[in-house]
């Protein structure tokens, strides 16, 4: 049975990457794609992934309408056997319907690759419809982590090296800016809890070397802790010493 699939995760987990690999598999054994995006990073009509790997693709706009894309290029004698559509969080609810379409009546596999949630921590209006018509959704098993070491499961917006929480829902950019320009908008991905509390590496690290402050982290003394044992700060700056590391 053909099927609608969303590989989501956060930015930079390798969503990209999957979706190069995924139609490098398939294109080895003989199988076609249509492979479709919408505002990537490196240009109109580009699928590219962070390591570097980078393929043409077809540019769907606001107006683009998948299913007849299809039905156009399968009535021309053209032939797809699978569809990626990477960036999908940019599309409408109403292009995630045709991409529903071409699964159910033009019996195409769909994979479509994006973020569910925005610098808010709102959802998409896309991803919110793949999330509710996928046959599947599949989070992408290479963690991003956040500063602290957690798994990153939010996007974080900053401005000149501020994390904001206001702005327009599409602005393109990229993760791993220095955030030395005032205006740079630039993305970081933190664990849930370091995004409701908008510390960023960046803000952690000028926090650790404040004098003048608090932890902003510093948890709650357990009831069992011995006389005199104080509670470790855990407010240290990244890097930390592991994955499970309480941030
Ligand atoms: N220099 C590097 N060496 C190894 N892996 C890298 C390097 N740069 C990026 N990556 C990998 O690529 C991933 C980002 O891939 P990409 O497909 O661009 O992400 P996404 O599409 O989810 O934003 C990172 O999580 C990391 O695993
Ligand atoms: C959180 C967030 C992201 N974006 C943009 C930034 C990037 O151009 C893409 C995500 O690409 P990636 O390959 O997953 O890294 O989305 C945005 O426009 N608005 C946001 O809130």
């Amino acid at each position: 049975m053909p099927e609608l699939v969303f590989f989501s995760g956060t930015m930079d987990c390798g969503k990209s990457t999957l979706a190069l690999q995924i139609e490098h598999n398939r294109s080895a054994r003989g199988l076609q794609s249509l492979i479709f995006t919408r505002d990537d990073r490196a240009g109109e009509g580009k699928l590219s992934s962070r390591l570097g790997l980078v393929t043409e693709a077809v540019e769907a706009a606001g107006d683009f309408d998948f299913h007849a894309h299809l039905v156009a290029h399968l009535s021309a004698g053209g032939r797809a056997d699978y569809v990626i559509a990477d960036e999908a969080q940019f599309l409408s609810p109403e292009q995630i319907d045709q991409l529903a379409g071409v699964v159910d009546e033009l019996g195409i596999d769909v994979f479509a690759f994006g973020i569910t949630t925005d610098f808010r921590g709102k959802l998409f209006p896309g991803s919110q419809r793949l999330i509710e018509l996928a046959d599947r959704v599949e989070t992408l098993q290479v963690e991003a982590l956040c500063w602290c070491g957690a798994r990153a499961t939010h996007n974080a917006r900053t401005v000149g090296g501020r994390m904001v929480v206001e702005g327009a829902q599409v602005v393109v950019g990229d993760v791993g800016l220095s955030g030395g320009d005032a205006d740079e908008v630039g993305y970081e991905v933190l664990c849930r809890r370091h995004h409701r509390r908008r510390t960023t590496a960046a803000a952690a690290r000028a926090a650790a070397l404040s004098p003048d402050v608090l932890p902003v982290d510093r948890p709650a003394p357990e009831p069992a802790d011995p006389p005199g044992r104080a509670a470790a700060p855990v407010v240290g700056g990244p890097p930390v010493s592991g994955p499970n590391a309480a941030g």
